[in-house]
């Protein structure tokens, strides 16, 4: 890039366009005129500009000066890169008649047409940099008639029951693993409450006069997490159901299913105790899905609903998983063996956690 700079008096220039004139001087080649004998003197910017020469070019670059006004070292460096007016097409329009120079014309502007053009695409760059950010989303509603219905307030004064008072063990892992089969061991040794928020949420589906029937019908269809406000009330009204009765150990079955209800349950119910997280390969537990799949009648225990439940699984409810694991919370049994070998596991494991 080249600047063209013609005679101006430096006092016709406020001391701010001299800085920015400077700035961009000191960035670029520059030409400046000479009286005589030479049209035009090119002084090429050597980068990075000697500090006694620039300081010698810099006052003088905006005004007539006679040769001999200049320093030796400028003057040799001027004479070095002098061409002809003919040699260099981007300078000869600039001059009118042997060795003269155009009348000056008012150079304060030309700095700020690049000063404004540069900040415009910086800010632009930035807003389009913004935009690409990923960010996250929500869920798109999969039914609009039932997902624009009220939910349930959640309160958030702290959790209503005492960790000490009431115990909470959650159960997780993949759709049929066998949550439920161990469940029922626990229950029958152990005498815990045992609360399915898969098996609450279809009662409720099923309940005359409920208002989230059509909304549980849709999310479980597509293997997704149903608003937490209905999951979380369902599951605090049937523990104050059994802690009315005196009962007050429970396993929660299918629950916390994604981390809002994690954070959101302890918060406003009870912190748990720590999680059992059955895991299995997706192969086994598609079998005994599908082996389910043939006297359950549950909408979702088919290849297409089972496929959505594995992936919701994966990127949804796995990171409960690693939440709590990262806090110490988790024991890990492998679910993929025989129910009884399953259940000697989690006795070995957790025994003394249970009474
Ligand atoms: N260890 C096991 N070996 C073989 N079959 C099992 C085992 N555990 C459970 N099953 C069978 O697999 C099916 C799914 O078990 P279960 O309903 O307990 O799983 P789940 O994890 O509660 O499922 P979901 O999350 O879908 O409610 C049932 O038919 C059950 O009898
Ligand atoms: O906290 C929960 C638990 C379950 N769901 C929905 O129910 C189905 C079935 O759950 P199971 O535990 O396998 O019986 C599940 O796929 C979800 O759609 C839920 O939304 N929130």
């Amino acid at each position: 890039m080249r600047c063209l700079l013609k005679p101006l008096p430096t006092a016709s220039l406020s001391a701010r366009s001299l800085q920015v004139v400077s700035r961009s001087i000191s960035k670029r080649t520059f030409v400046r005129y000479l009286p005589a004998p030479q049209s035009i003197v090119s002084i090429p910017q050597v980068k990075p500009l000697r500090r006694p020469l620039q300081s010698q070019l810099l006052p003088t670059y905006n005004c007539l000066r006679p040769a001999s006004s200049l320093s030796p070292t400028v003057l040799s460096v001027a004479r070095r890169s002098t061409v002809s007016s003919n040699s260099r097409p981007y300078t000869t329009g600039h001059i009118s008649g042997p060795g003269a120079p155009r009348p000056p014309r008012d150079n304060k502007l030309k700095a700020w047409p690049f000063v404004l053009i540069f900040f415009t695409g910086a800010i632009a760059f930035a807003a389009v940099l913004e935009n690409r950010k990923d960010k996250p989303r929500p869920m798109p509603p999969t039914d609009t008639s039932s997902s624009s219905k009220e939910l349930p307030k959640l309160r958030d004064d702290g959790p209503i029951f005492s960790p000490e008072a009431v115990k909470v063990i959650f159960v997780l892992g993949g759709p049929g693993v066998g949550k439920g089969t161990q469940c029922a061991n626990l229950v029958k040794d152990y005498h815990f409450v045992h609360l399915s928020a898969g098996d609450l949420l279809r009662e409720e589906q099923s309940r005359s006069g409920t208002e989230y029937g059509e909304l549980i019908k849709t999310y479980i269809k597509e293997g997704k997490i149903v608003p937490m406000e209905v999951t979380i009330v369902l599951l605090e009204n049937a523990m104050k159901r059994s802690i009315a009765a005196g009962k007050h150990k429970f396993l929660i079955d299918g629950f916390p299913r994604q981390m809002d209800q994690a954070l959101k349950f302890e918060d406003v119910v009870v912190p748990s105790q720590f999680t059992l997280f059955f895991d299995c390969d997706e192969e086994t537990m598609t079998k005994r899905i599908t082996e389910r799949g043939k006297t359950s009648g549950r909408s979702d225990d088919n290849p297409e609903s089972m496929l959505k439940r594995f992936r919701t699984f994966k990127e949804t409810s796995m990171p409960v998983v690693n939440y709590f694991d990262g806090l110490k919370k988790v024991v890990k049994i492998d679910g993929a063996k025989s129910v009884d070998a399953v259940y000697a596991d989690v006795k070995a494991h957790v025994a003394d956690r249970l009474k």
